[in-house]
């Protein structure tokens, strides 16, 4: 059984089929990418999956539980969680602050067993260990707001990790990022392999490339090619759809 099957998913805007009839399998432990043209609904998938945007029709199994119609906190709690973007973090939080509020606010009342300093021990706890897994622990204690933009984007994820997921969906983790600091991200991210299965849409093909166990390539609101990264570089279908080639030539997707 697949940790993640996904059937016949739809979603349209008025007349347009954003998610069109979309099927997608994700293995436990893997790291799988979705790419694919602007605009083609990598984000509207990632929000349908996460339950942030309700689907029209289909069927999203998780771990051999339906979850359409089930609200977000709730899948959180099933073990489903989505990277928050820079956005959504509170710059005058410590880092530690906005991983345990973000934790409470996604788990809704499981913690309302304890007492208050109960409470907030184990949310401290929890949020301390997140930073530790993406390497900021030692900025637990800084304002958010002082991070530097890299830091930022770690923080996001310490966020989405702290809810302990089974499948964590990331929508363009490196979005922003210089160098440097986009080298530091795919290393986090390698560093959770098969211990997090990892959803992740990602414009930087290098990085796509390096990390990803595989990846799915979306067009139009349907996958039409899901392989190890070599064979879909040298998809002739997916070099056409990507790079509007009459036919696939030299060269590859992208590097
Ligand atoms: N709330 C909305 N109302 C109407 N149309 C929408 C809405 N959200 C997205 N769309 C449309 O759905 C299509 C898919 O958008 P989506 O953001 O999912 O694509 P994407 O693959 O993530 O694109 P990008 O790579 O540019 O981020 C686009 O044509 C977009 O304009």
């Amino acid at each position: 059984m697949s940790l993640l099957e996904v059937r016949n998913l739809r979603k349209a805007y008025g007349a347009l089929k954003v998610t069109d009839d979309l099927d997608l399998t994700v293995e436990e432990g893997e790291i799988h990418a979705i790419i694919g043209p602007n605009g083609a609904g990598k984000s509207t998938l990632i929000a349908q999956l996460s339950g942030e945007s309700l689907s029209d029709g289909g069927s999203v199994r998780f771990a051999d539980a339906e979850m359409m119609g089930m609200a977000m906190h709730r899948r959180v709690r099933a073990g489903i969680s989505r990277s928050f973007q820079i956005t959504s973090i509170l710059p005058g939080f410590t880092a530690l602050e906005n991983v345990a509020t973000a934790v409470q606010a996604r788990t809704g009342s499981s913690f309302r067993f304890f007492s208050p300093v109960d409470q907030e021990n184990r949310l401290n706890d929890q949020a301390l260990e997140a930073l530790d897994r993406v390497g900021i622990a030692d900025r637990a204690f800084f304002r958010a707001g002082s991070l530097s933009h890299g830091e930022k984007r770690q923080l996001e994820l310490a966020i989405a990790l702290a809810t302990r997921p089974r499948l964590l969906l990331l929508d363009e983790p490196l979005a922003g990022t210089s160098g440097q600091e986009a080298e530091r991200l795919v290393e986090v991210m390698h560093s959770l392999r098969g211990q997090v299965t990892l959803v992740l849409i990602e414009h930087d093909m290098a990085a796509v490339f390096s990390l990803a166990d595989r990846v799915s390539v979306l067009v139009y609101g349907q996958i039409i090619a899901t392989g190890p990264p070599d064979i879909i570089r040298a998809d002739p279908k997916v070099r056409q759809a990507y790079l509007g080639e009459e036919s696939a030539g030299a060269g590859d997707v992208a590097d």
